[in-house]
């Protein structure tokens, strides 16, 4: 792979992606040992939850404490800002290589175009590339469509939206599983309620691309990790890919439903119910037919507020199974233990550093 140069004379070739166009058949930097071809011993799926029905608090708390993942539809979300999202994604994926190379994240930079950062935990290379906004994508915007003022200023009024409405849902959203859990607005101070006004919530938008692959049972779109937010939302459009992993299961698909957003609960949430709610391992899986895209939405507490499992959710049988932890720690301990990262701040384990 060519090795790219910013100004600043970095050499940010592990950023770049593969140029997935030009290959015909899987070259050996993205050939995965094992096979991604799964047959679930089950029939049982992820919940889909009607966000309408008076039971669903006690729906998403239950699929919450048994798979981590659910799907809600009637969530209030327009469908036509759902679709508009997937186009706009569409439409920056497809654009030629030099330009979405314009608007490369940078090294210590957060925002942008390049592989899945999760790519550093493993030696082999994903069938994806990623686009990362964290409000206003406008800079990057510029960069990729330089000469078309009204593509830009389409593709951020329609990114800015989307984030603004996943924000209200998500909040929405993290009420329910915590109410449902017996906690108020009392026993989490520092999470944003209805009417009070708090600090500011990080929250980033993941754009993902799986283009069509040569030969996908030995190729790996995105590999198995947990999301380090208290939640995430996942448009994951009308084509199959994300699969989470069920104990005693194994693999299990999560089928798009129509206008369906896919609820991921993260490692802080994890941690905030005292492990009564699961992160689970999730990955996504690619075709050979169709470019997939998906939209996670990740939502976090402000960076330095620490995280720790809540006094309601302690006692004698349930001690605080982590220490207190701030999201910026806790992403700075995921990028050294990755997968392990939950068990290294467990109170009742000792893992190496
Ligand atoms: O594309 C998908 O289905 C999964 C995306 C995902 O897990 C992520 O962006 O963290
Ligand atoms: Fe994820």
């Amino acid at each position: 792979m060519e090795s790219l140069k910013t100004n600043t004379n970095q050499n940010l070739s592990h950023i770049v992606p593969l140029d997935f166009n030009s290959v015909l058949t899987l070259p050996e930097s993205h050939t995965w040992a094992s096979s991604t071809e799964h047959h679930p011993m089950t029939d049982s799926s992820v919940p889909v939850i009607d966000l309408l029905d008076p039971n669903a608090a006690c729906l998403i708390r239950r699929a919450s404490e048994q798979w981590g993942v659910f799907q809600v539809v009637n969530h209030g979300i327009p469908m036509k800002l759902m679709k508009e999202a997937e186009l706009q994604a569409r439409g920056l994926f497809k654009l030629p290589r030099d330009r979405k190379l314009r608007a490369l994240r940078s090294q210590e930079g957060l925002t942008g175009y390049g592989r899945a950062r999760i790519s550093a935990n493993y030696s082999k290379l994903m069938w994806s590339e990623g686009f990362t906004i964290m409000g206003s994508p406008l800079e990057h915007a510029t960069q990729l469509w330089p000469d078309n003022h009204s593509v830009q200023t389409q593709f951020c009024n329609v990114m800015e939206e989307y984030q603004k409405k996943m924000k209200g849902l998500c909040g929405k959203m993290i009420w329910l599983l915590l109410g449902s859990l017996g906690l108020d607005h009392e026993d989490v101070k520092w999470l944003k309620g209805p009417k009070k006004k708090c600090r500011h919530h990080p929250q980033a938008l993941q754009l993902n691309s799986y283009p069509v692959c040569p030969d996908p049972t030995r190729a790996m779109g995105l590999a198995p990790h947990t999301d380090s937010s208290l939640l995430t939302l996942l448009n994951q459009s009308s084509i199959s890919g994300l699969q989470v992993l069920k104990d005693g299961v194994g693999w299990v698909p999560v089928h798009p439903t129509a206008g369906a957003l896919v609820v991921s609960v993260g490692d802080l949430m994890h941690i905030l119910s005292n492990g009564r709610l699961k992160s689970t391992m999730h990955r996504a899986v690619v075709n050979k037919v169709h470019h997939r895209v998906s939209i996670a939405y990740f939502y976090g507490p402000p960076h330095d507020m620490k995280i720790s499992p809540s006094m309601k959710l302690i006692d004698q049988d349930h001690p605080p199974l982590y220490r207190p932890v701030s999201w910026k720690e806790y992403l700075s301990i995921k990028a050294t233990h990755f997968n392990r990262a939950l068990e290294s701040i467990r109170n009742d384990v000792d893992i190496d550093d």
